[in-house]
């Protein structure tokens, strides 16, 4: 039998696996409004996703990208989302067309997955429990698990330490430059998808090896002989 090009497999949730904006987006709206600020909806939420949630409470509270919110505002806003989002962690959020059958086919076939993701732990394993998609995983790194998030390589490496692979064994599968960033400088192949969370940005932008369109193309990419 041929061997596995990429017998490690490495995917990001939010945008990858999960569409949980709904979520996120209803969970900022209460903070908002907890601290009078007007709701920022889920378009501007989509945008801003994909740093953890500390920066995305960053984003919702200043309304922009990168400037510093008020400090006053954010201590209570980032306690309001918390709490809400402990509550609707997985109520409005959906598994993505193409998933189930693909983790099933990978780990019928002996892949090793692994979920490196930017959210926090607390909010990471219960929404992948929720989703029945926790069993696909024999390793899960969240924003929180190393000292750095992607982009930075740690998460990455970490999670493969833990599979017992190297980078040049190892494909990451996500949605955002983060994703793409991470890889590159962890020395793994990366594919992306197109309908997740890229701060409004084409992900073609960061030449991923792949772009698929659903998950549902990728047994037939990774299979060996293809
Ligand atoms: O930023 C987040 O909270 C999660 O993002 P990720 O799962 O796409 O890494
Ligand atoms: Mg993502």
């Amino acid at each position: 039998m041929e061997e596995k090009q990429y017998p490690f497999i490495l995917f990001d949730l939010d945008g990858t696996l999960v569409d949980s904006v709904p979520d996120l987006a209803y969970c900022v709206d209460i903070a908002m409004q907890a601290v009078g600020l007007p709701p920022r909806g889920v378009d501007a939420v989509r945008c801003w996703v994909g740093n953890g949630i500390e920066k995305l409470m960053q984003r919702a509270v200043s309304g922009t990208m990168d400037e510093q919110p008020d400090e006053r505002l954010f201590t209570p806003a980032y306690q309001a989302f918390l709490a809400a989002y402990k509550a609707h962690n997985a109520k409005r959020s959906t598994v993505y067309e193409g998933v189930i059958p693909a983790l099933d086919w990978l780990t019928a076939n002996g892949y090793k997955l692994a979920c490196v993701t930017n959210k926090a732990e607390a909010f990471t394993l219960p929404l992948l429990a929720e989703k029945g998609l926790n069993h696909y995983f024999s390793v899960v790194v969240s924003g929180d698990t190393c000292a750095h998030k992607k982009p930075h390589p740690d998460p990455l490496l970490f999670a493969l330490d833990k599979l017992g692979g190297k980078p040049s064994q190892a494909l990451m599968i996500g949605d955002s430059k983060s994703d793409i960033h991470a890889a590159r400088a962890a020395g793994c192949a990366v594919f992306a998808l197109p309908y997740g969370y890229n701060h409004g940005e084409d992900i073609q932008l960061y030449y991923p090896d792949k772009v698929l369109d659903s998950l549902a193309e990728l047994p037939a990419i990774v299979a060996p002989g293809q």
